[in-house]
């Protein structure tokens, strides 16, 4: 065999240096805040090594065991590797690594922010860019769903954009990776340690809560359509459909589905909304399909739709 063939074979072996090599802080230099979490700042860093960009989330050891958050920690960190890097929705997770003090997580650096900004810049966004962004959440939660994970915290803050303005779905610390039998009791025996809540308190955020995981604590990926209806509804009115002065103001409109739509609302996008934001999670649009949102995918709002390559996302306005 030849040198050449001899170096070929070596290097299919040998992982690319790059990847394979651990990493700490001394790798980055941090660069500004991006922002900050309940336990967690997030930077935005370049590998000196690479040029490359990434946001590195850091959290403080000491913090999340006082606030008991050692579980979510480690849910997150599961979940993105579930996710990999084969779906181009969300975030991805390349490396970990610690210190006495901290774990660092270098994720996908979302260049363009959080869709929650860009709704309230533009006050509501045309129906071109709602439908644009709802079917790339739809092709979201068909690859996340089909991995048997649903988010349970799904709202605008939690959709970033990255540098070419796709969407790019991060925060899986509330997610729960379903069991076979497709939902998930979150009662007393199941609940992890660090999820242990009253049977009062609930995951989530309240605005975009499901009713099921307010009446019986359960959720499943059904949870997930009935927060994209009430994305899509903000997308189109600039406003979440339920809203109030305290959680339990919010939650008693959400158990009793009292909401209303705006003058102007788009009638297809309305159409939508209504029939996700059912209170029985089996009768969402899409709740019974499999692989799929064949429902939510033959809906007159994307018609015109091109499922296999939606195109570029059209400017914000
Ligand atoms: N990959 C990223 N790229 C760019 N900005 C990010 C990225 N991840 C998070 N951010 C920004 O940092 C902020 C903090 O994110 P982080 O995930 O640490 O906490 P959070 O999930 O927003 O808060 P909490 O932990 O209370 O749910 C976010 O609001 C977001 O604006
Ligand atoms: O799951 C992993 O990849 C490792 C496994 C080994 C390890 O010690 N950790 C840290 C575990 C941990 C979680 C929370 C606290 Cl407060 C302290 C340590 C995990 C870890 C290391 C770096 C960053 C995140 C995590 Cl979860």
């Amino acid at each position: 065999m030849s040198m050449r063939n001899v170096n070929q074979v070596i290097s299919k072996m040998t992982p690319p240096v790059e990847e394979a090599r651990r990493r700490s802080a001394s790798d980055y230099r941090f660069g500004k805040v991006l922002g900050e979490g309940s336990f967690s700042t997030v930077y935005l860093a370049k590998d000196i090594h690479t040029s490359k960009e990434y946001a590195i989330k850091v959290l403080e050891k000491a913090h999340i065991i006082r606030e008991k958050k050692t579980e979510y920690v480690m849910r997150e960190k599961e979940v993105l590797r579930i996710l990999g890097s084969s779906c181009p929705y969300f975030v991805r997770l390349y490396w970990t690594f610690q210190d006495p003090e901290h774990l660092y997580f270098v994720l996908t650096y979302a260049k363009n922010g959080e869709l929650l900004k860009q709704i309230d810049k533009c006050g509501c966004f045309t129906i071109d860019c709602a439908r644009y962004y709802t079917a790339e959440m739809v092709l979201a939660l068909e690859y996340l769903h089909g991995k048997g994970i649903v988010h349970r915290d799904l709202k605008p803050e939690n959709v970033l954009f990255d540098d070419n303005w796709h969407i790019l779905i991060t925060d899986f610390g509330s997610a729960k990776i379903l069991k076979t039998d497709n939902t998930e009791k979150c009662d007393n025996d199941t609940l992890d340690k660090g999820d242990r809540k009253r049977r009062n308190s609930f995951v989530g955020t309240a605005q975009f809560v499901s009713p099921e995981m307010l009446s019986e604590s359960s959720s499943s990926h059904a949870s997930d359509l009935w927060a994209l209806g009430c994305i899509l509804y903000q997308m189109v009115s600039g406003m979440m459909p339920f809203r109030g002065r305290s959680e339990f103001l919010i939650f008693q409109k959400i158990l009793n589905l009292e909401y209303e739509y705006p003058e102007g609302f788009d009638p297809q996008a309305k159409d939508l909304v209504q029939k996700l934001l059912v209170i029985a999670p089996n009768e969402r649009l899409g709740a019974m399909d499999q692989t799929t949102y064949t429902s939510i995918r033959q809906h007159e709002l994307f018609k015109d739709l091109n499922w296999d390559d939606l195109g570029p996302p059209p400017k914000i306005s």
